[in-house]
């Protein structure tokens, strides 16, 4: 049929996208998660299989990707002239081999492919969401593949409100327990928060060492393994355990299906133990970050001594952020076709035409449904943007969902009470847009800037919006700046607009619009300009 060629080819990307990055979005982008409808004999050949809302939640709206014909695929893709009976044996090496091509390398970590099954809800009384569940599962797909994952299938439910006990119906949960079968999946995915009760019965519901987990686990995975510096990696362990303190008997089932239940009857007294080991970890952890962050703050204060102002690049993940910060200075950060590529806030200079300078922060990306724990781990990186002169939202306009990625950084923005600092929107990967001109004309309406970060479309027009944004954020100052402290005038001179300078005997008075910081190290002089007067 149609479908099975389809997902036949889906397959084949998948596989190909192991080695090189990139081709698993293309296969999303051709709508590999548009929920394939499930062929009738699925669901004739399981008797399980309910229609979901066999306890008056669900309505089974949600399908399955049918798992039999990717299976197929892939097989034929990789042994086209098999023998049709295959001895145990011989099948036993394969599983061998194929186990072994499932362990990959990211960021120097071994990770291990799992073949994992992605379920969402859409809930109808919440709404107001600004995703689809469609483009949410889609999301979910990529966030799986960054993390090293299998995505295998996927299934979604619409609901007016989800089962406190198993999050979905209980017809969902038998229709998934039969793909988890049928595919072979290790991991379940929830493109929700999980309550730790909700996780709990899910597993206890698919049995068979299936381990569940939610968008928030999934994150959580993603950010520890690409946590580069120090910083980040403590901000991840310790959101890691915070998230894992109410969860913690989750641990002790697993436990006890290693050692075959031996580890049974553990009892309430080990799990609070457990608890009370964690919590003391996870205050020694906070300590220990807070040192680093006070570090880092003498750090950025230090830095302030020079005050050239800062233009935070803030954006939805994959947006070209890190692209654009190569581009404007020649710097070396980690760009790539992942979600989150990006943990650590990267700094560098921007030297424009005119001479005049400013620090481009790069900066952690956005996603919808951030867990705001998370959002509360990285308040360092967002701390950076709050001390910013200038905010720069920068959108993957190629993007089809561009406008609800730009949705979901506003909310986040807002929360960030940051309203005072100018903003300056600017459309990237322009060059990847269908319609360049139209896309042109539509910026030009709204006095945005459409830039190309990998080709450098647009990048004087980018400096020079900067400039005129940064003029905004300037506070006007009178000064008398002695011969003595000559670094400061060329100071102004550099990161500020100067009026008017007049040569005095002792030094120099100057009129001139500096940021901020400048206006705040000036005081002591500006107060002897009013005492001179
Ligand atoms: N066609 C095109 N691709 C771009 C452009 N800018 C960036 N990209 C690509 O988009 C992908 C993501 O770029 P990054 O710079 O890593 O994005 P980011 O915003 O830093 O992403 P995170 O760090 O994950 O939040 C990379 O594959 C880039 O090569 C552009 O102007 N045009
Ligand atoms: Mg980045």
């Amino acid at each position: 049929s149609s479908s099975s060629s389809y997902l036949r080819r889906s397959a084949s990307l998948r596989c190909f996208s192991r080695r090189r990055g990139g081709a698993v979005v293309r296969a999303l982008d051709e709508g590999l998660l548009k929920a394939v409808p499930a062929p009738a004999e699925t669901e004739a050949e399981d008797p399980d299989v309910a229609d979901g809302g066999g306890e008056g939640y669900g309505e089974g709206e949600g399908e399955g990707v049918d798992p039999s014909p990717a299976r197929e695929g892939e097989e034929e893709e990789e042994e086209p002239a098999r023998a049709p009976v295959k001895s145990r044996r011989r099948q036993q090496e394969e599983e061998a081999a194929a186990d072994h091509e499932r362990f990959m390398l990211i960021n120097g970590k071994e990770i291990y492919q799992e073949k994992t099954y992605l379920v969402g809800v859409e809930c109808k009384r919440t709404g107001g969401s600004i995703f689809s569940i469609e483009e949410s599962l889609k999301e979910l797909e990529q966030l799986a593949d960054t993390a090293g994952l299998m995505v295998v299938g996927s299934t979604y439910q619409k609901l007016s409100t989800p089962n406190p006990r198993t999050y979905i119906g209980s017809g969902k949960v038998a229709e998934i327990k039969s793909a988890i079968h049928a595919l072979d999946v290790e991991t379940v995915i929830f493109d929700d928060e999980l309550s730790p009760g909700q996780l709990r019965n899910l597993e206890k519901s698919f049995g068979g060492g299936v381990r569940v987990c939610d968008r928030t686990a999934l994150i959580l995975d993603i950010f520890n393994q690409r946590a580069a510096t120090h910083e980040a990696a403590l901000q991840v362990t310790l959101a890691q355990m915070e998230y894992q303190l109410p969860r913690l008997t989750k641990m002790w089932s697993h436990l006890e299906r290693q050692s075959g239940g031996q580890v049974k009857g553990m009892g309430e007294k080990q799990i609070e133990v457990d608890k009370r080991i964690l919590r003391t970890q996870i205050s020694g952890l906070r300590k220990e970050l807070e040192s680093v962050r006070k570090h880092r703050k003498l750090y950025r204060n230090r830095r302030q001594s020079v005050p050239i102002p800062v233009v935070s690049l803030v954006g939805y993940t994959n947006a070209g952020k890190s692209t654009l910060l190569n581009h404007l200075t020649g710097a070396d950060v980690l760009a790539e076709d992942k979600l989150f590529a990006t943990l650590d806030p990267t700094t560098r200079r921007v030297l424009m035409k005119n001479g005049t300078e400013f620090l481009l922060t790069d900066t952690v990306g956005f996603i919808q449904k951030l867990p705001t724990m998370l959002v509360a781990a990285f308040r360092a990186t967002l701390e950076e943007i709050s001390e910013s002169s200038v905010i720069v939202h920068l959108v993957d306009i190629s993007h089809p969902l561009a406008q609800q990625q730009i949705d979901a950084v506003d909310k986040v923005l807002k929360e960030l009470d940051i309203v005072s600092i100018p903003k300056l929107v600017v459309w990237n990967k322009i060059d990847n847009t269908d319609d360049t001109l139209r896309v042109k004309e539509e910026a030009e309406k709204q006095g945005i800037i459409c830039i190309s970060a990998i080709n450098g479309d647009g990048l004087e027009e980018f400096c020079n919006a900067i400039q005129a944004k940064l003029k905004d954020s300037l506070v006007p100052i009178e000064a008398f700046v002695p011969y003595n402290k000559g670094e400061l005038l060329s100071d102004i001179h550099k990161v500020g607009m100067v009026e008017k300078t007049e040569y005095m005997e002792n030094g120099t008075f100057v009129k001139a619009h500096v940021p901020l910081a400048l206006a705040r190290l000036l005081t002591p002089l500006r107060q002897q300009v009013v005492a001179a007067s």
